[in-house]
């Protein structure tokens, strides 16, 4: 099968392109190419993948087209893609809009943990998208890590919030963090590496147990220590709040996005 990728050089593009091809998911040859700014001599260390010349040559190479440029350049591609199947993991662009191209519209929400094939990315099927189709779909994402079906599209939207922001709350909490110790007057790369302890070393205890978490922290509450101290404090400050916030805000801006100009 031949995989086509518009935006194959971003930041989800390239790496759908280096685990499609790491994992011998595609053949070099058999991977068609897109970007604005021109072939690359080497594609994560393949000379012999196809750069395609412009969209319509880009279609001609392909039985599936992912689509993964920014949603304001979505218009301007005025993509022509009958009888293919198309994978969007744009944000804000609506199976309706998408289905303009005339291809067999699903929609997926990755996120940048996809560069180290550990993306979850959700996906949803629009009318007329088959069985052998999710099946294609499923295979290909499992280059960048796991996925699910959703029911219905308005959950992409709720996906694009999260788990669509990747990396972006832990790293704020982290600048968060590292700050406080450093204002305390540690040594900067003490002050990072303290983060990263509480940071990713959290992650990795929840890694796969992640519905434990109520658990633990009902068990650092009941301790009556210094966390449940700095636990309490948290949420008088706001902390479940401001989350709640922050993810209503990105799903609001998804569905105005998706609604299009008022
Ligand atoms: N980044 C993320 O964490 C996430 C992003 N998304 C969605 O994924 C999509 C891609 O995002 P991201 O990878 O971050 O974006 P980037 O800006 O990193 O990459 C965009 C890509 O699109 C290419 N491009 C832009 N315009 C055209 C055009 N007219 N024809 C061909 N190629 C074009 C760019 O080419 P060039 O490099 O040559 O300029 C680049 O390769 C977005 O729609 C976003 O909403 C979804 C979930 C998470
Ligand atoms: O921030 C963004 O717009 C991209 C799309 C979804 C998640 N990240």
């Amino acid at each position: 099968m031949r995989i086509g990728i518009i935006g194959a050089t971003g930041w989800l593009g390239s790496a759908l392109g280096a685990g499609l091809l790491s994992r011998g998911i595609v053949q070099p040859g058999d991977l068609a190419l897109l970007n604005r700014s021109g072939p690359r001599p080497d594609y994560h260390g393949h000379a012999d993948v196809v750069w395609a010349r412009d969209v319509a040559d880009l279609v001609a190479q392909s039985d599936v087209i992912v689509v993964s440029v920014r949603p304001e350049d979505w218009p301007e591609l005025a993509l022509r893609a009958e009888g293919r199947l198309i994978l969007s993991l744009m944000a804000g662009v609506n199976a309706r809009e998408l289905a303009r191209c005339g291809g067999r519209i699903v929609r997926v929400m990755p996120n940048a943990a996809a560069e180290i094939g550990a993306s979850y990315s959700p996906f949803w099927s629009a009318e007329g998208v088959t069985d052998t189709d999710r099946d294609t779909v499923r295979h290909l994402l499992s280059a960048i890590g796991t996925t699910d079906e959703l029911s219905s599209e308005a959950e992409i939207d709720l996906m694009t919030a999260l788990p669509g922001s990747g990396a972006a709350y832990p790293a704020l909490m982290a600048v968060a963090m590292a700050g406080f110790m450093r204002a305390q007057g540690v040594a900067d790369a003490i002050a990072w590496r303290a983060a990263e302890a509480a940071v990713v070393g959290g992650a990795r205890l929840l890694e796969r147990r992640i519905t434990e978490a109520p658990a633990l922290v009902a068990a650092y509450r009941d301790y009556r220590g210094t966390t449940a101290a700095g636990l309490e404090a948290a949420e008088a400050a706001g902390f479940s709040r401001a989350v709640v916030a922050a993810l209503e805000a990105a799903t609001e801006k998804a569905r105005r996005m998706a609604e299009g100009p008022a």
